[in-house]
C-alpha cells in the first residue's frame, strides 16, 4: 500500500514539474523544488512558529468546544426523539449555510482575530459531532437495553456501561470526519478574517502575488492536514481495557428455600402487534418453586408471554399477578461484549459474595478463570452457563428462560441442564421456560403446557414429579408421553 502511495506522490510531483516546465511562468506555476525550498525557509523564521502555534491553538480550542457542547447534545438527541426533532432544524440551518456566512457573522461579533476562525470551526464541526453521537446512541443494541431493564440496572450505569461504550465506533468515525473539517475550517477562517496563523500567511502571499509562497503554504497545509488526520486516526484506535481484578466480597447469602409462595397468574390477557393477534383472553398459571415449561410451535407467542411477564411488553388488556424479582435467561445471551464476565455479573449485583460465586461456578462446571474473560473469548456452551449464572447472582425469585439451551450440542445441553437442576434443588426458583425440544421437557419439566394455535391456547397440561428427584427411566417415560401428543 505504502509503495503505491509513494508512486502516487511521485506522479503528482512529475506532472507539476512538467506543467511548470511547459508553462515556463513562475507567476502561474512555480517549479516544485523551488516551492519546497521556500517551504523549508519558513522553518528558519520565528514568525512561522508563532503562526503555526496560533493555528494549532485554534484547532485545539475548536475541537474542545465542539466536542464538549456536541457530545451532550448528541446524547440527548439520541435518547429523545422529541428533543432530536426540535433540535434538527437548528442543525439543518447550521449545516446548509455556507462557511462565509459564519465568517461574516463572526467578524461582526469578534472582529478580525483569534476567535473568528474558532467560531467557524465550531459551526462546521458541531453538527458532525451531534449527528454522529446521536446516531451511535440510537443504534445501541436494544437487546442489551432490554436486559438492563429486566435486571433493573440503574440509569447511570446504563449510560456509562452500555450507551457510551456503544459509541466507540461512532467516536472513531466522528474523529475521522472532524480531523479534516476542523483543519480546513480554521484555515478558511484565518484566510478571510484572521490576524495570525498559517491561513493568514497564505492570504498575505496571495495579496503580494507571491505564487511560490501560495504554493508553499498550500503544500504545508496539505502536509499538516494529512498528519492531523493520521494523528486522530491513531487516537481513535482504542485498546481493549485492562481485565481488572475480582474483589473479595463477604455478603449475606440469599438462599431462600421457600422463596416465593405465589404463583404467576395470567388472566384474560390480550396482545396483538399491528393486527397480528397473539393472545386473546389468555389464561395460564405458572406454579411457584417449580419448573414450568411452555412447549409449542415457532411463532405462536411463547416469547411474547415471557416478555409480558418481564414487563418488556405491555398487555393490551388483562392482568399478570406476580411477586418477586425476575431474572431472565435470554435465548441470545445478551452479555455486554466490552465487559468481562465478572463485570457483566457485577452489573446485576454489585456485591456478589465471593464464596457463593465460587460455589456457583463449581455447580456450573466453570473455572474461576472465566470471570476475567470477555464474552467473545467464551464458547457457546460457556456463554449459556454465564447467562444462567447472571440470572442467579441477581438473586431472583422467578427465572424466565427462553430457549436457553437451543444452540447447544446434545451432550453439553444435558450437562448444563443437570447443572441447572443442582441449583434448582437447593434454591427452588419459580422457573418459566420456553422450548421446542421434548428432550428438555423430559429432563426439566414439572408443569408442562403444550401450546397450540393462533391466538395461542393451552392444548394440554401435564404435572410431573420434581425434576431433580426423577431418574432417567421416569424422564424417558415423560419423553414418550410428550412425543405422543406432539406427533398425534
Ligand atoms: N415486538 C414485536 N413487534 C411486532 N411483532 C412481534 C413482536 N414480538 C413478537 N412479534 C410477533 O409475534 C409473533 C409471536 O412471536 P414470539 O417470538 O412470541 O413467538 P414464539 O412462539 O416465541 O416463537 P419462537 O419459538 O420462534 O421463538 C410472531 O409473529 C412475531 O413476529
Amino acid at each position: 500500500m505504502k509503495k503505491y502511495s509513494i508512486l502516487g506522490f511521485l506522479i503528482i510531483y512529475l506532472v507539476w514539474h512538467m506543467a511548470a516546465y511547459y508553462l515556463h511562468n513562475e507567476l502561474l506555476v512555480p517549479y516544485p523544488h523551488n516551492v519546497f525550498l521556500r517551504l523549508l525557509s519558513f522553518f528558519k523564521t520565528k514568525d512561522f512558529y508563532i503562526d503555526l502555534f496560533s493555528t494549532i491553538s485554534k484547532i485545539i480550542l475548536g475541537f474542545i468546544i465542539s466536542t464538549i457542547i456536541g457530545i451532550p447534545f448528541g446524547i440527548l438527541s439520541g435518547l429523545s426523539e422529541k428533543f432530536f426533532k426540535i433540535f434538527r432544524p437548528t442543525l439543518m440551518i447550521i449545516q446548509s449555510s455556507p462557511v462565509v456566512s459564519y465568517i461574516a457573522i463572526a467578524m461582526l461579533w469578534f472582529g478580525i482575530g483569534f476567535y473568528t476562525p474558532v467560531f467557524v470551526s465550531f459551526m462546521v464541526v458541531f453538527p458532525i459531532v451531534v449527528l454522529n453521537i446521536s446516531e451511535g446512541i440510537k443504534s445501541t443494541d436494544k437487546k442489551l437495553l432490554e436486559m438492563a431493564k429486566v435486571f433493573e440496572i440503574p440509569d447511570k450505569k446504563i449510560l456509562t456501561k452500555i450507551y457510551i461504550p456503544s459509541l466507540v465506533p461512532f467516536l472513531k468515525s466522528t474523529l475521522n470526519l472532524i480531523s479534516g473539517n476542523l483543519w480546513k475550517a480554521v484555515v478558511i477562517g484565518e484566510f478571510l478574517a484572521g490576524e495570525r496563523g498559517i491561513g493568514v500567511g497564505l492570504s498575505f502571499s496571495k495579496i503580494a502575488l507571491d505564487t511560490e509562497g501560495v504554493f508553499a503554504y498550500s503544500v504545508l497545509l496539505a502536509i499538516l492536514g494529512l498528519s492531523s488526520e493520521k494523528l486522530l486516526k491513531n487516537l481513535s484506535h482504542l485498546k481493549r481495557k485492562d481485565r481488572g481484578k475480582i474483589p473479595h466480597i463477604k455478603n449475606s447469602i440469599n438462599i431462600k428455600k421457600e422463596r416465593n409462595l405465589q404463583n404467576i397468574i395470567i388472566e384474560d390477557l390480550n396482545k396483538q402487534f399491528d393486527g397480528n393477534v397473539i393472545l386473546q383472553g389468555f389464561n395460564i398459571t405458572f406454579y411457584h418453586n417449580k419448573i414450568n415449561i411452555m412447549l409449542g410451535e415457532s411463532g405462536i407467542g411463547k416469547t411474547t408471554i415471557l416478555n409480558l411477564i418481564a414487563e418488556l411488553l405491555k398487555p393490551d388488556k388483562g392482568v399478570i399477578i406476580k411477586k418477586g424479582k425476575i431474572g431472565y435467561i435470554f435465548q441470545d445471551d445478551r452479555l455486554i461484549p466490552w465487559l468481562t464476565v465478572y463485570e457483566n455479573l457485577e452489573l446485576v449485583n454489585e456485591k456478589i459474595d465471593t464464596e457463593e460465586l465460587e460455589k456457583l461456578l463449581e455447580f456450573l462446571n466453570l473455572s474461576k478463570d472465566v470471570l476475567l474473560m470477555y464474552p467473545d473469548e467464551l464458547s457457546g456452551g460457556m456463554k449459556k452457563r454465564i447467562n444462567i449464572l447472571r440470572a442467579i447472582v441477581y438473586e431472583p425469585d422467578i427465572i424466565l428462560m427462553d430457549e436457553a439451551f437451543s444452540s447447544l450440542d446434545i451432550s453439553t445441553k444435558y450437562k448444563v441442564m443437570n447443572e441447572l437442576l443442582n441449583i434448582q434443588k437447593e434454591r427452588l426458583y419459580t422457573i418459566v421456560m420456553v422450548t421446542h425440544d421434548p428432550f428438555e421437557v423430559s429432563v426439566l419439566g414439572e408443569i408442562v403446557y403444550i401450546l397450540k394455535e393462533k391466538p395461542i391456547k393451552i392444548h394440554k397440561k401435564f404435572e410431573f414429579r420434581e425434576s431433580y428427584k426423577r431418574n432417567s427411566e421416569e424422564n424417558h417415560h415423560i419423553l414418550y408421553e410428550i412425543n405422543k401428543i406432539l406427533l398425534a
